[in-house]
């Protein structure tokens, strides 16, 4: 399948009409979910499979799609010393990132103070509502979470979709292809022929985004209703905005200095985004980003290194939100949090933050992790924020998916690995295609 790439000003091919973007379909799955939800809650919340089973459908493809970019990514590298450093880079690029994360969510919440003034006594609190995610949180310490990288066996990464163990097995999977040289040759060629089904699959398996996106919204509107929003409306607003002019602002100027616009980088994703949007989850559009990433111009082993790391390591929006949600329940509750303790929340965080998903709820697991630690703010104060988590959730996921896209493009810059014609033509809407004329990354370099 040899790719080809058309200037930006070439027409593109197939121009498809309005209601055939996917983008525009599940922008209105999205809306009848929520007029669904909002006016049959009941019915509504019944649509949940719907949701799940997209996401499901998602999840199964995952492993596979990790596995095949990042060992052929690798198998097809000469310099193998490039995979140490393309981690490294990328590692120093989330912990800057992710602690900046945490450090604006810090800044906000002092300014801005959204729980001040509700003077909700600890009594009057349903500790038992998040004992559940307390006993999840204390499952998940700094060890225990470096250990489980390693997977018990082969199969069982497979088997359990564990985006690091995956990974994981295939940087060394990919590495051993390198080292046989010729006598690996007919094993790359394979799994670099199996690529271009199983990206088909990703295609085929995005027609069905529109669905999950309704039943997942339907779902959480039925279930938890725009009024449960109301009462939390300034931590809601504060969160969104602070989260906007993260991804405007910082991701923005970031993007800007890697010579490449953070709206247009917004626009070329933007049908992976409301389908985040829909469903909560920034995993639910993983496939997705790495097949546009490489499409873009950024190497595949750059892709296959950072999408999947950044999925554990880069969540800004899940960072953003547990410094905030903190301060919140503190304000909330009339703790008055000093500085040192505000620096230790901030330490455990960047620890804790480390060990989050891309799933929907993830976050909400991980501040329980950082508030067991952080004695000052009570674990129980979360029950004041559980009912709107789900509204929550959609910020933290876009917002985390938004930075790990900024991140494969610079870390591909960074590192030599970026085609910036090819980045420029993706991202004004050229058409990246195939030869049979779908959207499909270029083979491995
Ligand atoms: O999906 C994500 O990236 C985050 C998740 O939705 C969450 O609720 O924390």
């Amino acid at each position: 399948m040899a790719a080809h790439f058309e200037p930006a000003t070439a027409a593109p091919a197939r121009p498809k009409k309005l209601y055939q973007q996917l983008y525009v379909q599940v922008l209105v799955a999205i809306a009848l979910g929520i007029a669904l939800g909002h006016f049959w809650p009941e019915t509504g919340a019944s649509m949940k499979p719907l949701g799940d089973a997209f996401i499901k459908l998602v999840k199964m493809i995952i492993a596979p799609v990790i596995f095949l970019t990042v060992s052929t990514g690798i198998a097809g590298m000469t310099d193998m010393q490039k995979v140490g450093r393309v981690a490294g880079k990328a590692m120093i690029y989330f912990l800057v990132f992710s602690t900046l994360a945490l450090i604006v969510g810090l800044i906000v919440g002092n300014l801005i103070q959204p729980g001040t003034g509700l003077h909700i006594s600890p009594a009057s609190l349903d500790a038992k509502a998040v004992q559940s995610y307390a006993a999840k949180a204390h499952d998940s310490s700094v060890v225990g979470f470096l250990q489980n990288i390693i997977p018990d066996t082969i199969v069982g990464a497979f088997a359990s979709g564990d985006i690091l163990q995956v990974l994981f097995f295939s940087v060394l999977f990919g590495l051993a292809l390198s080292m046989v040289g010729e006598r690996g040759k007919p094993v790359l060629d394979f799994l670099q022929a199996l690529t271009s089904p199983i990206f088909k699959l990703v295609a085929i398996l995005m027609k069905a985004a529109p669905i999950g996106a309704f039943g997942a919204m339907a779902f959480t509107i039925g279930r938890y209703g725009i009024g449960s929003v109301a009462n939390l409306a300034m931590l809601i607003l504060t969160f969104y905005l602070t989260a906007a002019i993260f991804i405007l602002v910082v991701l923005g100027a970031v993007a800007r200095y890697n010579g490449f616009s953070i709206f247009a980088l917004i626009r070329y994703i933007k049908e992976e985004i409301l389908l985040v949007v829909g469903t909560s989850s920034s995993e639910a559009a993983l496939p997705s980003l790495m097949e546009k990433m490489e499409a873009a111009g950024c190497k595949r082993s750059v892709v296959g290194l950072v999408i999947p790391t950044g999925y554990s390591f880069n969540l800004d929006g899940t960072n953003i939100y547990m410094t905030l949600a903190a301060l919140f329940i503190a304000q909330a509750m009339d703790i008055h949090l000093p500085l040192g303790d505000q620096v230790l929340l901030l330490l455990v965080a960047m620890l804790s933050s480390k060990g989050a998903a891309g799933i929907t709820g993830a976050g909400f697991i991980t501040l329980a992790a950082t508030l067991s630690v952080v004695p000052a703010v009570p674990v129980a104060g979360m029950a004041l924020i559980l009912g709107i988590d789900r509204f929550m959730s959609e910020c933290r996921a876009v917002t985390n998916f938004i930075g790990n896209a900024v991140a494969t493009i610079v870390v591909a810059r960074w590192e030599g690995e970026l085609d910036q014609n090819r980045l420029h033509a993706a991202l004004s809407g050229a058409v990246v295609t195939s030869e049979d004329g779908a959207p499909l990354p270029l083979p491995a370099e």
